[in-house]
């Protein structure tokens, strides 16, 4: 029995609007993605590492892992596809589990998770009967629903959270589910907890971190390394 880390890098960065993408650009002269391994093999709870890039990439993310990361907890390297549905798909269908692993599916654009963040997701899992648990923080705007440029309602604002990674799980049931969903054509799930929400499974949620925020436009990837400065004052 374990616990793996299955990190999503295999998206193609197009709201970053750079020609590399964005899981391998530099924040303070080190790639986001060696930044995003380092802290699940740093983590005492972790003792798998699996790692998600698009199919071009296989060499380019072997040679960033070796170059920053070595070789340990890394398990392998896995070929993404065009939706995040369809990486951890790819990710999670492809490792070799056992009944009781456990696996936190991170992104690879999520940089700054603290290690207490990841221990917290990983100690619920150990809880009776919980078998789905994720990270979230309040909203802070109002939030509209909307129906082409009509406002069709406000969700009251105490009932929302903005949802992060790592997003733990009971792995057999993950995967199992993630088979189930793609034979029912549930491709466009944006996070693996709806997953679960769709087939009526319990997710929990504890309270994530600003920090933890997911490097996508221009101005994140400044903000990151505005971060990574203050970090090291
Ligand atoms: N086909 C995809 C799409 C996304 N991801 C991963 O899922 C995480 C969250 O996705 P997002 O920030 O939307 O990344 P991109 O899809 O790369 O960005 P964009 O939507 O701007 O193209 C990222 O770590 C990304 O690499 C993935 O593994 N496979
Ligand atoms: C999984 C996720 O990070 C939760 O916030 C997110 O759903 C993935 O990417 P997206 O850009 O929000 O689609």
């Amino acid at each position: 029995m374990g616990n793996i880390a299955l990190i999503a890098a295999a998206g193609s960065g197009s709201r970053m609007k750079m020609s590399t993408k964005k899981q391998y650009l530099e924040i303070a002269g080190q790639p986001m993605l060696a930044r995003t391994v380092l802290l699940f093999q740093k983590n005492k709870k972790i003792d798998d590492i699996y790692i998600i890039t698009p199919p071009e990439d296989i060499s380019l993310c072997q040679k960033v892992v070796s170059q920053w990361c070595g070789q340990r907890k890394i398990k392998g390297i896995i070929s993404g596809g065009k939706t995040r549905f369809e990486s951890v798909y790819n990710g999670i269908t492809q490792i070799k589990l056992e009944e009781k692993d456990k696996v936190l599916i991170h992104d690879g654009a999520r940089p700054f998770v603290s290690q207490s963040l990841i221990d917290a997701i990983v100690d619920k899992l150990y809880q009776q009967d919980v078998c789905g648990v994720i990270p979230g923080i309040s909203v802070k705007d109002t939030i509209k629903k909307v129906n082409g440029d009509n406002i069709v309602g406000t969700p009251p604002r105490d009932q929302l959270i903005a949802a992060q990674t790592p997003q733990g799980f009971c792995a057999q049931t993950l995967k199992d589910l993630y088979i189930k969903a793609d034979k029912d054509n549930l491709q466009g799930l944006t996070d693996d907890s709806s997953l679960l929400e769709h087939y009526k499974y319990p997710v929990y949620y504890i309270i994530g971190e600003e920090k933890n925020f997911k490097v996508t436009t221009p101005q994140d990837l400044q903000i990151a390394q505005l971060q990574v400065k203050e970090g090291t004052k």
